[in-house]
C-alpha cells in the first residue's frame, strides 16, 4: 500500500540519518534525497518535493547551529513540518452537528469507488455513535440501487432508491426528507459517476447538488488515475462546491501520490485506505500525517 511503503521510506531515511556519527552536510542530503525519491515514486508532484527540500535545507542550517543542539531533533521536526505543510489544506475540515443532520454528496468518475465509500462513511460513522442513511441518486448504472441496498444492509443502515423513478433529482429531494424527518443525522446521496467531457451529466449533477442542499461534496478519486485527477478534479469543482477529497484503491497501486496535487485546489481532504473488509477501514486525514508514520 503506498502510504505504508511511503511512511516506511520515510522513516528509514531519517532512522538512517539519526545513526550517523556525525550530523553534516552530507548526511543531511543523503536523508533528504532519500525522502525526495521515496516521495517521487509515490508520484508526489515534482514541484512540491523540491519546494520541501528546499525549505527544509533553509531551516537547518548546519553552520549556524551552535554545539550543543541536537540536530537529529532539528532535522527531523524540519521534514515532519514540511511533510505537514505539503499536506495541510488550509482548511479546517468539515464537521457533523449533534441534532443538525447533515447532507454529504460523493461525485467522481465512473468506477472510481463512490458506491463502496459512501457505505464505508456510513458505517465509519454510524460505529461514532451518529445516526446515517444513504440515499441512491444513481439512475445511470443499471444495479446501482442493488448494490447500495446490499451494502447498506450488510452495514445495517436505512436506505433510500427507486427502481422507477428515473430522475436523480427527485429522489435525492425525497431521499433526504424522508432521512430528516427520521432524524437522520448524516444523510449521503451517492450520485452516477460521470467524466468532465459528458456535459450534460455534469448538469445533472449540479441540479441533484441545487436540490439537495449538501453541507459537503465530496469527489472520490481512484488513486491509480495519479496526478490526471487534478483536471478532473477542478472540473467537477466547476460544477459543485467540491469541498473533500476521498481518495480510494489505495490498497493496489504504488502511486497514490499524483492525488497529493489535488491539495493546490485547497480542499479538505481525506486518504482512505479501503481494505475489503468493512471493519478495517482507515481514515487517515492528510493534514494528520502522524498517522502515516
Ligand atoms: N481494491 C479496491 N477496490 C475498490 C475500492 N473501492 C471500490 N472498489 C471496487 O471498485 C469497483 C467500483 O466501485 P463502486 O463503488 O461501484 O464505484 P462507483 O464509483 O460507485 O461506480 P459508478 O457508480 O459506476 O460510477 C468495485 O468493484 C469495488 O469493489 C478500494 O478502495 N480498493
Amino acid at each position: 500500500m503506498v502510504l505504508a511503503q511511503l511512511g516506511g521510506s520515510i522513516s528509514r531515511a531519517l532512522q538512517q540519518m539519526s545513526n550517523a556519527t556525525i550530523i553534516d552536510e552530507k548526511v543531511l542530503n543523503e536523508c533528504l534525497n532519500e525522502i525526495t525519491r521515496a516521495l517521487l515514486q509515490a508520484d508526489v508532484q515534482f514541484k512540491l518535493v523540491r519546494d520541501m527540500s528546499t525549505n527544509i535545507k533553509k531551516i537547518v542550517n548546519l553552520e549556524d547551529l551552535a554545539a550543543g543542539h541536537n540536530k537529529r531533533r532539528i532535522i527531523q521536526q524540519a521534514v515532519y513540518n514540511e511533510l505537514c505543510k505539503i499536506l495541510d489544506p488550509g482548511k479546517p475540515a468539515f464537521t457533523l452537528k449533534k441534532g443538525k443532520p447533515s447532507v454529504v454528496m460523493f461525485v467522481g468518475l465512473q468506477g472510481s469507488g463512490k458506491t463502496t465509500t459512501c457505505t464505508k462513511y456510513a458505517y465509519h460513522h454510524q460505529k461514532r455513535g451518529w445516526k446515517p442513511a444513504l440515499v441512491c441518486a444513481d439512475t445511470f448504472r443499471a444495479g446501482a440501487f442493488d448494490q447500495l441496498k446490499q451494502n447498506a444492509t450488510k452495514a445495517k443502515i436505512p436506505f433510500y432508491g427507486s427502481y422507477t423513478e428515473s430522475d436523480p433529482v427527485k429522489i435525492a429531494v425525497d431521499g433526504v426528507e424522508t432521512f430528516k424527518k427520521e432524524n437522520c443525522d448524516l444523510i449521503i446521496v451517492d450520485t452516477s459517476g460521470r467524466h468532465k467531457q459528458e456535459a450534460a451529466l455534469f448538469e445533472e449533477m449540479r441540479q441533484v447538488s441545487v436540490a439537495a442542499k449538501p453541507d459537503l461534496v465530496i469527489f472520490v478519486m481512484d488513486s491509480s488515475i495519479g496526478q490526471a485527477a487534478f483536471d478532473q478534479a477542478q472540473a467537477f469543482r466547476q460544477s459543485v462546491a467540491v469541498g473533500a477529497v476521498i481518495i480510494t484503491k489505495m490498497d493496489g497501486h504504488a502511486k497514490g501520490g499524483g492525488a497529493l496535487k489535488l491539495l493546490q485546489l485547497k480542499v479538505q481532504s481525506y486518504l482512505l485506505e479501503l481494505v475489503n473488509t468493512w471493519t478495517s477501514l482507515k481514515f487517515l486525514m492528510l493534514n494528520h500525517l502522524s498517522a502515516v508514520f
